[in-house]
């Protein structure tokens, strides 16, 4: 074909021979990158440790190893040694080793950044050949220039196109990674129950919205700040060839003064940012709420009043993303004004450079050439140089134009990654916060070693725990704090030192010096007025609080007593399980609520029968609620589609399910009809569970054998002992009393305010006893107006006969 007659010179394009060798071995990554990356996300590993995009459950070995990259510091969120260190903190997570998808999807992404480059200045190199030739009327020239521009386009839309893909699969490589972390970490239950302690508010903003932002944010960041940083070096080194010396130094200068501009005028975008994080975090928390508790709302009607409050929390945070606008407004001007017309400005001057100097020199060598040359030949000679030099000059001119057009834009990107830089370095601030929280939390301290089968609390004081990162000798403020935004950063702000004591020093004390043994068979009714601390001990009980001891707190050496805690057993028999005051339903089907927190799958390998849950739904009386909702696979929002009773016999059919040795009930049969509730308690005793029940009501008192009376009276005091009523009824043996409680039939333990344990035999002085006084002088009540029900019966006949009679 005639426009393939010359053929494509790559001379001409890459005029330097050291230009063209990057192009062959960019070529050449680029195919072999291309055949590792296509292949599919495959699960290598088999292992029940990797998840479905083949990434490794974290061990709590790997999160202790972590700790260290994730000191507690204060800092706000801008550029700078703190940014540099947290980016590097975080980068560790989704950028663990250099031989990962990751790394290859960054080097892929790096190469075509690379090859774009070069495709520009080819291109912007083809521009001026093409220009040329049409200049000086050269056809064939101009359609061989086509061609190449042809054969550059499709390299430059596959390069363009690879970019896009790369980033967002890089993004979403790190954001899974990321996530992962965070929810082994988070939700991991041993042995710091990181996801119940954490005191960061709007969590969910976090986990979800922050992650994602931040993913998408650091991909683009690399891609937005290298590919300019690149153009700007090449297009300069490629312009710096044309202008010359005083041409190169003038571009610099011209660089200079743009990066002192927009410095002066650049807000500090990554605090707004990490504000605007906040006040949507603020937002998305009002709004869960109201779908959450919706009944309750409607109950109330309380929609009006919501719709205060969210609109006040969405107002919040419109007012501060205006306020961000209208200082982007100023910013905005300086940088289009900047670049677009200082920089075109400074082109236009930079460009006549060499050609105001090629002139001079072309004029010198006219008059030379003039001497001793006929006149005809002269002007042949002239009229052809001048063709050549008008062309050379406007390929020139094309090319440079096309380079500092491309400068210019490559400076706008590069200012607007300086934004985002400042952006990334707000949410930077913001999981970093996260994770250094988790990893800072204070550790619960260990229970003590036991038989397996004992349940015991040796000189407790069941506190209320108090901020986990406030202690006397460190009044930093909270994490969860927004930071202030006067602060500057400091390059290494120091590490705020864990809180050592286990409480915090602001801790309110509930019950003063609890001493109790349980063992299996010993029923546990703990019992007292409203907020007196029976959740506590239930908290302390299953672990969720540090057994605080006044001894501890008090900063001495001794750091013993505490909690035994009951373990699980090897066939899996849970030592301890609870039953809160609100019912709990996860997402999914009829199955996973009963089974919960085991998963379908666990349920199938343990081999059990869905007849035998359905005879412990029996025993829960809810029978029909299979065929009711449809079957065990049913899915449905539990917590709006069953009623508060069923609910509460669900959590006990749970229970029955998971048959630990001890069970704490924290009046979760509330809204049961007592007799029910009573066979469900005996049902769950035959089961061979011990029960330790938090009730305000006497009626279940005689389901257990020890009763633990919270007397609030404001000193924290107790009592426990032994129910004898219960004696008969439980078919108690001596041997079982044994518990090392040695506490007789008649006697029973308490403290005092002062925490001093006294035995108190008077059954007078005994609030266990008295307990059971008001049991039976209500019943006595009951009794008496029951009697005077025959009264009222005599009165109705009466009347009845008094109306026959008429
Ligand atoms: N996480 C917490 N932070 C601060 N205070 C708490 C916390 N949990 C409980 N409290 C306080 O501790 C006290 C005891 O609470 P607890 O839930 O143990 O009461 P309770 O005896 O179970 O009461 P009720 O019978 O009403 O359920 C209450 O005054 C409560 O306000």
């Amino acid at each position: 074909m005639a426009i393939f007659s010359k053929p494509l010179n790559l001379n001409e394009l890459f005029p330097h021979k050291s230009s063209r060798r990057p192009l062959l071995v960019l070529l050449a990554t680029v195919l072999i990158l291309r055949s590792r990356l296509f292949k599919p996300f495959t699960n290598k590993s088999s292992s029940s440790t990797s998840n479905a995009l083949g990434l490794p459950t974290h061990s709590q070995s790997e999160f202790g190893v972590d700790a260290v990259h994730f000191p507690l510091v204060n800092a706000s969120p801008g550029l700078g040694l703190p940014f540099v260190h947290q980016l590097r903190s975080l980068l560790r997570i989704v950028l663990p080793s250099l031989y990962t998808r990751e790394a290859l999807l960054l080097t892929a992404h790096s190469t075509f950044l690379v090859l774009r480059t070069v495709l520009s200045i080819a291109v912007a190199r083809l521009d001026g050949r093409i220009v040329r030739d049409l200049v000086s009327a050269d056809g064939k020239g101009f359609l061989t220039g086509l061609a190449l521009w042809f054969a550059l386009a499709v390299p430059s839309i596959y390069t363009n196109s690879m970019i896009r893909h790369l980033q967002s699969t890089l993004s979403l490589r790190f954001r899974t990674r990321l996530t992962r972390y965070i929810h082994d970490f988070y939700l991991s239950s041993a042995p710091h129950l990181r996801y119940y302690r954490v005191p960061l508010h709007g969590i969910d903003q976090y986990i979800t919205a922050d992650v994602d932002a931040w993913a998408e944010s650091v991909a683009g960041i690399y891609g937005n700040l290298m590919k300019p940083s690149l153009d700007l070096l090449l297009f300069t080194s490629q312009l710096a060839r044309s202008l010359g010396f005083r041409g190169t130094v003038l571009l610099f200068i011209n660089y200079y003064i743009t990066a002192k501009i927009l410095r002066a005028v650049t807000p500090a975008f990554g605090r707004l940012a990490a504000v605007e994080a906040r006040l949507e975090g603020e937002y998305r928390a009002g709004v869960g709420r109201v779908g959450r508790e919706s009944e309750e709302i409607a109950f109330y009607d309380g929609g009006a009043r919501e719709r205060d409050i969210l609109t006040r929390a969405y107002l919040r945070l419109i007012k501060h993303v205006n306020s961000i606008y209208k200082i982007r407004i100023a910013y905005e001007w300086t940088e289009d004004f900047v670049i677009k017309y200082l920089w075109s400005a400074a082109g236009y001057g930079l460009i006549a450079v060499p050609l105001l100097i090629t002139r001079k020199r072309s004029r010198g060598a006219d008059a030379v050439d003039g001497e001793g040359k006929g006149k005809e030949k002269r002007a042949r000679k002239q009229k052809s140089d001048t063709d050549g030099i008008v062309a050379a000059r406007t390929e020139t001119y094309i090319s440079n134009r096309r380079l500092l057009l491309s400068l210019a834009d490559a400076g706008g990107r590069l200012m607007y990654a300086y934004k985002d830089l400042q952006e990334v370095a707000g949410l930077t601030g913001r999981l970093y916060t996260l994770l250094s929280t988790l990893h800072n939390l204070p550790p619960l301290p260990p229970a003590l070693p036991g038989d397996g089968d004992t349940f015991a609390l040796k000189n407790v004081d069941i506190c209320v725990p108090g901020d986990p990162f406030t202690s006397p000798d460190s009044p930093s403020p909270t994490p969860s704090r927004p930071p202030a935004t006067t602060s500057k950063l400091k390059a290494h702000a120091e590490p705020i030192p864990p809180s050592e004591t286990l409480s915090g020093p602001d801790t309110t004390t509930l019950v003063r010096a609890l001493t109790l043994t349980l063992r299996p068979g010993m029923h546990l009714m703990i019992t007292g007025s409203n907020g007196v601390g029976k959740t506590a001990i239930a908290r302390v009980l299953a672990g969720l609080w540090a057994p605080g001891s006044r001894s501890m707190l008090r900063g001495s050496t001794h750091t013993g007593g505490a909690l035994t805690r009951p373990t699980d057993d090897v066939d899996g028999r849970p030592g301890v399980f609870v039953i809160p005051q609100r019912p709990y339903h996860p997402t999914g089907s009829l199955l996973s609520q009963v089974i919960y927190p085991h998963s379908v799958s666990e349920f199938t390998a343990s081999f059990a029968a869905l007849s035998e849950l359905e005879s412990l739904l029996d025993a829960a009386h809810l029978g029909y609620l299979v065929d009711r909702e449809g079957g065990w696979d049913a899915v449905k929002e539990w917590r709006d589609v069953l009623s508060g009773g069923e609910k509460q016999r669900l959590a006990m059919a749970r229970l029955f399910y998971h048959r630990p040795k001890f069970a704490i009930l924290d009046e979760c049969t509330s809204a049961v009809s007592s007799d029910v509730e009573g066979q469900m308690y005996e049902y769950a005793k035959s089961l061979g569970i011990t029960l330790v029940t938090i009730s305000l009501r006497p009626s279940l008192t005689k389901y257990h054998t020890h009763i633990l009376t919270l007397t609030g009276d404001g000193t924290g005091s107790w009592t426990f002992s032994r129910i004898a009523t219960s004696r008969a009824h439980e078919g108690l043996t001596e041997g079982r009393d044994e518990s090392g409680l040695a506490t007789p039939p008649s006697e029973s333990e308490s403290t005092a305010g002062d925490g001093e344990r006294e035995l108190v035999a008077a059954p007078t002085e005994d609030t266990g006893a008295k307990y059971l006084a008001r049991v039976l002088e209500e019943i006595r009540v009951l009794e008496a107006r029951l009697e005077e029900s025959h009264v009222w019966e005599k009165r109705v006949r009466e009347l009845g006969e008094e109306l026959k009679a008429k």
